[in-house]
């Protein structure tokens, strides 16, 4: 692998995402310096406590003076203030990218802010977890996992290796999207699962008014599953669920159709069909595993030794 190394990187915004990137570029000695700017003064001075970077600042621009590469590591909604914040201040050759779980609502909020001398290219790790804050982040957050940049056509192709490098040297895959593609495919694969278990839960919640603490005491792995999506940072997906309206909504409105028929299947005792469904759905678990993506099931033996079972129809 090329050998990928910035002489200054800041990290805006030092929560779950930044700090794992503060953690592996560290550890990987992708950098010279590493330069954090968080928002709040708490988080910040958190951020110095565990080591992460070589300067702190509250100020935005203060930090990406000089750097050569800039990752902002916020909330969607708060991509177009920050870009603001930077431009004056961005070195002349500099790579500015992103994190963000949307891609066209960054790109629309930041992009008319950048210079006509940096390279803004768009990117999304596709890896995290239901933590927040510079503690929950970890050095191997990335490993294993894919990272989609979305550049925009006029992007020069050498900032994108050298970005896309740098994404492997952090242990990801790469691949690259037009953003309003990825804005479809996370709808379905990431954001609608987080609004299925939101809604799950709060149901639950509301239940529980009714069923005292029963909801609790006999939660069984699956609704404790959604209950760990569900406890997701409230401002981030509040943010994605804003800045990818369109795709969202497109994917809620087949969820609801298909729900529909499935509540008829029920209505209608069609164990055929039910059986039909819940066999092809199996199948898309075993073309996961089979395909080498990581499953997060602890037991991942087990799980893939029942599936290869196949389907019997009693
Ligand atoms: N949490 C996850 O699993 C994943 C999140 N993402 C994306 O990464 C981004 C960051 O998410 P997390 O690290 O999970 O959030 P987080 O809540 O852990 O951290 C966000 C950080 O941004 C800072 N911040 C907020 N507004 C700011 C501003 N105007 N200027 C400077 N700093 C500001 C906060 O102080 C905090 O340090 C989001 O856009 C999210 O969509 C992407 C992949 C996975
Ligand atoms: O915790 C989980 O299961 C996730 O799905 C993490 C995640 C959240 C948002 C993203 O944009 C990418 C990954």
């Amino acid at each position: 692998m090329a050998q990928v190394h910035f002489e200054k990187i800041a990290l805006i915004g030092i929560g779950l995402i930044g700090s794992s990137l503060a953690r592996v570029i560290r550890r990987e000695g992708l950098a010279g310096h590493i330069a954090i700017a968080t928002r709040s003064a708490e988080t910040l001075k958190r951020a110095e406590e565990l080591g992460l970077g070589d300067s702190y600042t509250t100020d935005n621009a203060e930090a990406v003076k000089g750097a050569d590469l800039v990752i902002v590591s916020v909330p969607v909604g708060s991509s177009g203030l920050v870009a603001q914040e930077i431009a004056g201040s961005l070195k002349d050759g500099a790579i500015v990218s992103d994190v963000g779980s949307t891609k066209a609502s960054v790109i629309a909020q930041m992009q008319p802010e950048m210079p006509a001398n940096v390279h803004f290219i768009p990117g999304h790790p596709i890896a995290g977890t239901e933590y927040s804050g510079p503690d929950a982040g970890f050095a191997e957050l990335f490993t294993g996992r894919w990272c989609i940049l979305t550049p925009l056509p006029e992007t020069n192709e050498q900032a994108i290796a050298k970005l896309a490098a740098f994404w492997e040297a952090c242990g990801s895959r790469v691949d690259r999207m037009d953003p309003q593609h990825h804005d479809l495919v996370l709808a379905i694969v990431s954001h609608l699962p987080h609004l299925i278990a939101y809604n799950i839960v709060g149901t639950a919640n509301d239940l529980e008014q009714v069923t005292k603490s029963e909801v609790i005491k006999y939660s069984a792995s699956g609704f404790r599953d959604f209950t760990r999506l569900a406890s997701s940072d409230p401002t981030m997906w509040r943010d994605v669920c804003l800045n990818n309206k369109d795709a969202i909504l497109e994917m809620l409105g087949r969820f609801s159709e298909d729900l529909a028929s499935l509540q008829r299947l029920i209505r209608w005792g069609d164990g055929d069909a039910l059986f039909d469904l819940f066999t092809r759905t199996r199948a898309v678990r075993r073309g996961i595993i089979e395909a080498g993506q990581e499953v997060d099931a602890p037991d991942f033996g087990r799980q893939s030794a029942t599936l290869s079972k196949g389907g019997e129809r009693p």
